[in-house]
């Protein structure tokens, strides 16, 4: 007997479903129906300023980036989706892969005839983006076993190199897999071999659906065939491969089974490959001998010919015949709609394959506890092969020190005012040079890695927790022997009491300055999307704690409405403790002068120890913080659904519209 739908979501799980399907992953046949992708976008109804009464719905237009989009790509099928710039392509292949968190949907996804929507094909897809970001650090057959390893749990090394060497030999990339990936400045691979790559870490583990964005774009035509040769025998495995593609030549056009034009977000045309000429020819265009079908459609199809042209002479050049171009795809479109080819797909979304889907179909990534070793290792990788940011780093330490020591050099043998000047000068010097270059240095480098952690994120290799951590953890030996470096100069150099003990409490100061200056780096990174606004913003950030940090106001003399932020500036603790620690023993003729200058900077009542835990909460604070941004940035990215609920639509029962039994009648 047929089980409920609610029966269904409470018991079926993954394991259940591997039992009937004897181990094999089943075919997955994506299909959709009316789909309508439209952004909000202010109209010119309010200008900056704005007038103040204009509702929401005046302001804002909606941007329709896909319109009533229809098909099914199919398993065991390689299927090409063309069309020109801005035509919708990435936004469907984003849509249908759970890519897209912002705008509105309408519209109906399924996979083998279960409803599909809110981003469950994440869950048993792989997607390659047209922008192949990768650590630049490590080399290309380490990224692909990395690929490899985040995949699938439990693998031993034997299978890691099988799969990595026929990763590697499949898109010919023997020449280059020990070479860095590289950046603008570490000279790495070339850009066809990176694109390579970036397909090679995706195909090097399976998955029932295979999505990609322009994977030839920026190769060589024998290149592209090669990539769209290798697409082809992965979709004769059985998996459903979609892929956008911008001007094929012949060859490799007739690799494809299926071909999609999409243009002004309308499909034109979708079926099989060889009935696309003769579709066009059926509906008025004629392709010529000998031509490549794939331009025929750019250059005759979608493009103005001579009369339409003729049509815009009248008008104003861009206006009319971007309305001309758009009035002749809404024909097209409605041609389309009302042809015999499209009834023919809606037969086929009508009448989807209902197979339940198994383990096998999804794709699998490990726990959390087994990410977290992958990226420690890469991460100690990336920080000492970037020799270049870790030598400027130690670098800065030393020459900070050196213009610390030379500039206040050996303060204790001058007069004590010039004594007490010259050492409250250099210790707000000191703090400020572990503070203010910190947080540039490590902005800089976090934000360039999170075009590498948005791209893995998104294709599932591990959570934000474990890469937080990674990356935390590798950084934090760092930021602590730049401040020791830098404090072992500087100390003796400047004339500071010579004890051990006070040399411990100045340089555990300048450590935690330097922790809370890393976290709020790493804050701003994650925090701000875009680097120019955080680098633009930062100073600002940075500034007010160092006014409020005892040196440049008296902190008993501010303003009292603005006299209680000192007690949030971690750098009023940091001047506290190091100043008491100088000054509290500095006598002169048998007079405590210290004493006498501290209570003149009037820091406050906490001591020593108090200070320190002060700075240490700071850090913990800040570094949480830190965390909670990088995890709404990550949310940013994918839709709001929980696995559970994506699962439970893949693992439910099909849509009953293609069970009822009315749609038997
Ligand atoms: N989030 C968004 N906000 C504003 N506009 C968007 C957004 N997403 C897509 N668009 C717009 O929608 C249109 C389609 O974009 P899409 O990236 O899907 O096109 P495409 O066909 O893949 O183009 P290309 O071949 O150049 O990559 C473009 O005009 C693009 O500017």
């Amino acid at each position: 007997m047929q089980k409920n739908s609610a029966d269904y979501h409470t018991s079926v799980s993954i394991e259940e479903n591997v039992e009937c399907s004897k181990l094999k992953p089943q075919p997955a046949q994506i299909s959709f129906k009316n789909l309508c992708y439209s952004i909000p976008i202010e109209t010119n109804k309010t200008s900056f300023l704005g007038k103040k009464n204009v509702s929401d719905s005046d302001r804002f237009a909606r941007k329709i980036i896909l319109d009533n989009v229809t098909g099914s790509f199919n398993p065991g099928k390689l299927t090409a989706i063309m069309g020109p710039s801005g035509s919708g392509k990435t936004s469907l292949l984003n849509l249908l892969s759970g890519r897209i968190s912002s705008g509105k949907v309408e519209g109906d996804i399924w996979l083998n005839g279960r409803a599909a929507g809110c981003g469950s094909l994440s869950l048993i897809s792989r997607f390659i983006s047209q922008d192949d970001v990768m650590l630049s650090t490590i080399t290309v057959k380490e990224v692909i076993e990395m690929a490899i390893k985040f995949r699938i749990g439990n693998v031993s090394s034997e299978e890691i190199d099988r799969r990595c060497s026929q990763a590697i030999s499949a898109l010919e990339l023997e020449k280059c897999q020990n070479t860095l990936i590289g950046n603008s400045i570490l000279k790495g691979i070339s850009g066809g071999e990176r694109k390579r790559t970036s397909i090679a870490m995706e195909m090097a583990t399976d998955s029932s659906i295979l999505f990609l964005d322009e994977p030839t774009s920026g190769l060589d035509m024998y290149t592209s065939h090669l990539v769209t040769k290798l697409l082809l025998d992965i979709s004769r495995s059985g998996q459903t491969v979609v892929s956008i593609i911008h001007q094929p030549s012949s060859d490799t056009f007739e690799l494809f089974d299926d071909v999609m034009i999409l243009s002004e977000g309308k499909v034109i045309y979708f079926g099989p490959q060889e009935d696309l000429v003769p579709y066009f020819s059926g509906i008025g265009y004629q392709c010529p001998n000998f031509t490549n079908p794939a331009d025929f459609v750019f250059s005759n199809v979608l493009n103005l010919d001579v009369n339409e042209l003729e049509k815009s002479k009248n008008y104003d050049y861009f206006t009319s015949r971007s309305n001309i171009r758009i009035l002749k795809i809404d024909k097209l479109a409605l041609k389309w709609k009302k042809s015999k080819q499209y009834m023919n797909i809606i037969a086929k979304v009508d009448e989807p394959i209902l197979n339940p889907l198994n383990k096998l179909n999804f794709t699998s990534s490990i726990s959390s506890s087994k990410q977290f070793p992958i990226l420690l290792s890469r991460s100690l990788k990336d920080a000492l092969r970037d020799k270049l940011v870790l030598r400027a780093r130690l670098g800065q330490s030393v020459a900070l020190a050196l213009i610390m020591g030379i500039v206040f050099y050996k303060s204790n043998e001058k007069q004590i005012d010039t004594q007490i000047q010259n050492v409250l000068g250099s210790l707000f010097f000191g703090i400020i040079s572990q503070f203010i270059p910190v947080a540039i240095g490590v902005l800089s480098t976090f934000s360039s890695g999170k075009f590498v952690f948005q791209r893995e994120y998104q294709n599932g290799y591990y959570k934000t927790t474990p890469y937080f951590f990674s990356k935390f953890i590798i950084e934090l030996p760092i930021q602590l022997i730049c401040p020791i470096i830098f404090c072992a100069i500087s100390y003796p150099m400047v004339g500071y009491v010579l004890s051990f003990k006070k040399f411990a409490i100045h340089t555990g100061a300048m450590i935690l300055t330097s922790l809370i200056s890393f976290s709020t780096g790493i804050f701003a990174s994650a925090f701000f999307d875009d680097i120019s606004v955080a680098l633009a913003l930062l100073p600002m950030i940075l500034v007010l704690p160092m006014v409020f940090s005892g040196f440049l106001v008296n902190s008993g003399d501010t303003l009292p409405w603005i006299g209680w932020l000192q007690w949030i500036s971690p750098l009023k603790y940091a001047f506290t403790i190091v100043t008491t620690n100088q000054l509290s023993s500095l006598t002169h003729n048998n007079i405590n002068v210290g004493e006498i200058k501290l209570e003149s900077l009037k820091l406050g009542p906490f001591g020593i120890p108090a200070c320190f835990g002060f700075m240490s909460f700071f850090f913990l604070l800040l570094s949480a913080f830190s965390y909670l941004a990088l995890q709404a940035f990550s949310k940013k990215f994918t839709p709001h659904n929980s696995t559970k609920t994506k699962l439970a639509n893949l693992l439910g029962p099909p849509d009953p519209i293609f069970t009822s039994p009315q749609k038997a009648i």
